[in-house]
């Protein structure tokens, strides 16, 4: 195998709790990550020479800085291995929006490389290697919706109903570690136990600082709050998305037709798990 053409979904938060602060300053989190059918494309081709090149830079991100070059040099170190890889990325999820593009676009260079490099890295191993990049990036190799705990390291496979969303995109840039480093954040909420996980459940502690910082985003939840037959809405991680989550697909449609033209939104379907699930050994 020399090839191979990948995909990396993007994840919703169906809530964020900020249940207390590590020493080193990270937040430890309880959440539920939701994969949705709305994915970034890479391929990725063998190079002999141990080169790692990526041929499809993204506006804004230095090629060393992309979390795809970063991961694959991570992998190639650790690993020793003397093979390189060629990256092609059409990005399509919206970078910076709580939607997780970047650390998906890192677990599925490590998924896929563990495969082309043929290493034979087990899940578990991975998982590791994917935390050094961002507490995003574990649930994506995981590869499970699941509910996450620690600083998003503590992954539990949880079992989500079938659910489309409209998603809207605020059009501010949210700073996550500036979220995070607020004054306002609250950080006490009670740990929860999960299971039983009812959609309705839970909020996002991040939501109100974000809202106060860029009223934009709080226009966005308030328009989404007046629509019928949301199950839930609610920011995504530290924003700027946000997202009303729909029983049905025809409501869900029926929503986004409303969306007003100083607005961007779209609609996708949550998905059971990962497309990419079956990559990595157990
Ligand atoms: C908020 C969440 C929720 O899923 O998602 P996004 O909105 O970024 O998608 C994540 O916790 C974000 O994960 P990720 O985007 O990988 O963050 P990282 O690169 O690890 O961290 C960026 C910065 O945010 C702060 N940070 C991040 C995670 C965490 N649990 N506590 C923190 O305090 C730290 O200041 C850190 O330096
Ligand atoms: N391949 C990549 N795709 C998206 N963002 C990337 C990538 N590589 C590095 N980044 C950096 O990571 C930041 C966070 O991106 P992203 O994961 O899309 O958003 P979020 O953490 O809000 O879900 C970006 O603003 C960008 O500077």
């Amino acid at each position: 195998m020399t090839k191979l053409a990948c995909l990396a979904p993007a994840k919703l938060n169906l809530f964020l709790h900020v249940v207390g602060r590590r020493e080193d300053g990270y937040h430890l989190l309880q959440t539920v990550f939701r994969f949705v059918d709305f994915s970034d494309r890479l391929n990725f081709t063998l190079r002999e020479d141990g080169a790692i090149k990526l041929h499809t830079p993204t506006a804004g991100v230095p090629e060393d800085q992309d979390l795809c070059v970063r991961a694959a040099k991570l992998l190639q170190r650790e690993s020793g291995t003397s093979l390189g890889v060629d990256i092609l990325l059409e990005k399509r999820i919206p970078m910076g929006g709580g939607l997780g593009g970047g650390s998906s676009d890192a677990a599925t260079t490590l998924l896929a490389l563990n495969r082309l490099w043929e290493l034979g890295w087990k899940r578990n191993r991975l998982l590791a290697l994917g935390l050094e990049l961002g507490a995003d990036v574990p649930v994506f190799i995981f590869g499970e919706n699941a509910f996450a705990e620690g600083v998003g390291e503590k992954l539990s496979s949880i079992l989500l109903p079938p659910a489309w969303y409209l998603i809207l995109m605020p059009p501010v840039h949210v700073s996550t570690p500036q979220v995070f480093a607020s004054k306002e954040l609250t950080r006490n909420t009670i740990p929860i136990k999960i299971p039983p996980f009812s959609v309705e459940h839970g909020h996002n502690d991040l939501e109100p600082v974000v809202c106060r910082t860029y009223p934009e985003v709080a226009r966005h939840l308030q328009w989404l709050g007046r629509l019928d037959n949301t199950r839930k809405v609610a920011m995504t991680g530290s924003g700027a998305c946000v997202f009303a989550e729909f029983a049905t697909e025809p409501a869900a449609q029926i929503a986004l037709a409303q969306v007003p033209g100083d607005m961007t939104g779209f609609m996708v379907q949550g998905l059971d798990r990962h497309p990419m699930h079956d990559f990595a050994e157990q």
